[in-house]
């Protein structure tokens, strides 16, 4: 199978800073490839060589195969992008703003405007200037502009900062639409490892530059650590009958306990009832999932502390 998108060894600097580090990964057709990692690692900078903005010092990127240098103009008729804080016409309206982009874009169909923002929720703001939307639905129009030509493969850069949890799963539910009932290839940086693990196919974690691990999102989550997390108002005694129990108990301040036993993990319901025949009803009881920070610690550590 042809990749989709492929990047073979890009590395780039900004001074004596290395940005980007021999980075080669491959995304195929259908996908949804997370590319997570913190603050400052480097996937803006791989972003924009990927689409041909920037100048890798070496290495090269392929898009539908092609390769992407100064000349593939005809390629980026098939893709749609959005790269860091979407840019827009301040002054000119929601739907003046997608119009600009329709024209550019050579498309014919004016109702293809209505469509983008009927999907992306932004038909109520049609006549407001694009310089008075909040932070959410400025992404959202960034969004519609990327999506305005049905491209077949989407390069979208932290998508869904600023949107609030609604508007989180809604762009989540359109992205895995277009993924796997229309077959568009989906690119998508994030450094929330709940959010992209939810969403894509397959994860690619970048540190430093570098990627230090591809997984199946699946393969993932079963390395990602849990925790059962639960409060009462006696936090002394609910410890004491959940160590009567056999579980293993942490007690993490702020009246929380944490349990990272299996079988506390799988049935969260016995240590409710556990608590609730003991008089002492859970006021709060949650999974907790190792977030990308607490992974990357231990990710480093097991390396050796090769961080920094
Ligand atoms: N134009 C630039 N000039 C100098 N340094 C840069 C430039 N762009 C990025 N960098 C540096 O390169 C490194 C990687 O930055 P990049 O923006 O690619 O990371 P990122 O993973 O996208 O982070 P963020 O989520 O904060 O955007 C950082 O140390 C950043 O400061």
């Amino acid at each position: 199978m042809t990749a989709m998108i492929q990047t073979e060894r890009l590395t780039k600097h900004f001074g004596s800073n290395q940005a980007v580090n021999g980075l080669s990964l491959e995304v195929n057709q259908g996908e949804i490839y997370g590319f997570l990692g913190l603050n400052g690692a480097g996937k803006t900078t791989t972003i924009r060589m990927l689409l041909g903005m920037i100048r890798p010092d070496s290495g090269s990127s392929y898009v539908f195969g092609q390769r992407v240098d100064a000349g593939s103009h005809k390629l980026w008729a098939k893709v749609g992008y959005m790269v860091e804080t979407p840019y827009s016409y301040p002054e000119l309206t929601v739907r003046e703003n997608l119009e600009i982009i329709r024209r550019l874009r050579g498309i014919t169909d004016r109702r293809a405007i209505d469509r983008i923002m009927d999907k992306l929720q932004l038909t109520a703001y049609r006549d407001r200037k694009a310089g008075a939307l909040s932070l959410g639905n400025g992404q959202r129009l960034g969004l519609a502009k990327a999506m305005l030509h049905h491209p077949q493969v989407l390069i979208l850069d932290e998508p869904t900062n600023g949107l609030d949890p609604a508007g989180i799963v809604e762009v989540r539910e359109l992205l895995r639409e277009l993924a796997f009932q229309h077959g568009v290839t989906i690119f998508i940086s994030s450094h929330i490892l709940g959010e992209v693990s939810r969403l894509t196919t397959r994860i690619g974690i970048v540190h430093q530059g570098r990627l230090l691990q591809e997984a199946d999102v699946k393969e993932l989550q079963q390395q990602l650590r849990k925790r059962l997390l639960v409060q009462t108002r006696d936090t002394g005694s609910a410890r004491k009958r959940l160590i009567q129990a056999g579980y293993a108990v942490q007690e993490a301040g702020e009246g929380t306990l944490l349990l990272a036993d299996e079988r506390a993990i799988a049935n969260p319901d016995h240590i409710s009832k556990l608590l609730v025949y003991a008089d002492m009803p859970p006021t709060l009881i949650r999974v907790e999932e190792e977030d990308l920070e607490a992974y990357f610690l231990r990710m480093i550590e097991a390396e050796g502390g090769k961080k920094g």
